[in-house]
């Protein structure tokens, strides 16, 4: 086990959540009493950050909010911060890299250096030696994209192979069986996606974390996702929701508002887990 899926692993039980908080800020929806603040992006992600960690397994900012506001001394800090103060809970850096290996190099650098991120998001479309220079981390993770929760995700991940495999599954087989060796890859599958989720779960086996998004703003089913994706244990998942909880509230209440949708997500999550659970000894029992 790498140490990336040991720390996972070890949030999931430590927590008792599946539940990702992503850090997507964005000014034009932050609360007008931030806004006055002259760190307002620090200042909000700690304030949602402290409001939520409780309810989290781990957290996942989205490097391209920053970036676009110039704002990377303010992730360097959030991702100090979380590391510092909830120690326990990974930091998934989201910047779906891909690149050739020589700028990869620089890609993994800027995460796990500069970021002290415990893994990121890479696009798998450029091969393995585009993959490779962030599996040279080995205590880091790797979450390779597979069934995307967009729309146009369909565009090319449904395209088949000479046996009839979809591309998003010759993704999955290919990470399960020979990029994930020393099991530091997951994939990520939109909880838009239910069908897709299970057949990748199916093709993956139990170990391998999958990072699913959609839930929350893009309207993904918490239950759905929880039937498809689980491992035996009922865990395996990383379920991400960033605007539902980020922007509960615009008022004064933004970090109780926050707290109490990350609490609302975690349990909604936890109840489609009993479920499963409960569904699976009964099938057992047949
Ligand atoms: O890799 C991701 O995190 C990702 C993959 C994907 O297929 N779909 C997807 O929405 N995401 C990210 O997940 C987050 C979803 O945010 P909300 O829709 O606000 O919960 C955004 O940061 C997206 O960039």
């Amino acid at each position: 086990m790498s140490k990336f899926i040991e720390k996972l692993q070890n949030a999931w039980d430590k927590q008792n959540s599946l539940l990702v908080v992503g850090l997507d800020p964005d000014q034009q929806r932050m609360p007008e009493s931030i806004l006055q603040s002259k760190t307002p992006i620090f200042d909000f992600c700690k304030g949602i950050i402290d409001a939520t960690a409780e309810y989290a397994c781990a957290f996942k900012p989205q490097i391209a909010y920053f970036a676009s506001q110039g704002a990377e001394m303010a992730l360097t800090q959030l991702c100090h911060y979380i590391s510092n103060t909830y120690p326990e809970l990974p930091i998934l850096l989201d910047s779906k890299r891909g690149d050739i290996g020589t700028t990869a190099d620089h890609y993994a650098k800027e995460a796990f250096e500069r970021y002290c991120a415990d893994a990121i998001t890479v696009n798998p479309y450029m091969g393995f030696d585009s993959i490779e220079p962030y599996l040279a981390w080995e205590n880091k993770g790797v979450i390779i994209l597979c069934r995307t929760s967009n729309q146009g995700g369909s565009d090319f991940q449904f395209f088949e192979s000479a046996d009839g495999t979809p591309l998003y599954l010759e993704v999955a087989k290919t990470v399960a069986e020979k990029w994930n060796l020393s099991e530091q890859c997951s994939l990520v599958v939109g909880a838009t996606f239910p069908e897709e989720l299970a057949k990748v779960r199916a093709c993956v086996g139990d170990d391998m974390a999958l990072l699913v998004p959609g839930i929350g703003a893009q309207g993904g089913d918490i239950e759905a996702t929880v039937m498809a994706g689980a491992n035996s244990k009922g865990q395996g998942l990383m379920i991400n929701s960033a605007r539902a909880i980020l922007y509960a509230s615009s008022g004064t209440d933004w970090q109780e508002a926050a707290a109490a949708e990350a609490r609302k997500t975690r349990d909604s999550i936890n109840e489609a887990r009993e479920k499963f659970l409960a569904t699976k000894k009964e099938t057992e029992e047949i």
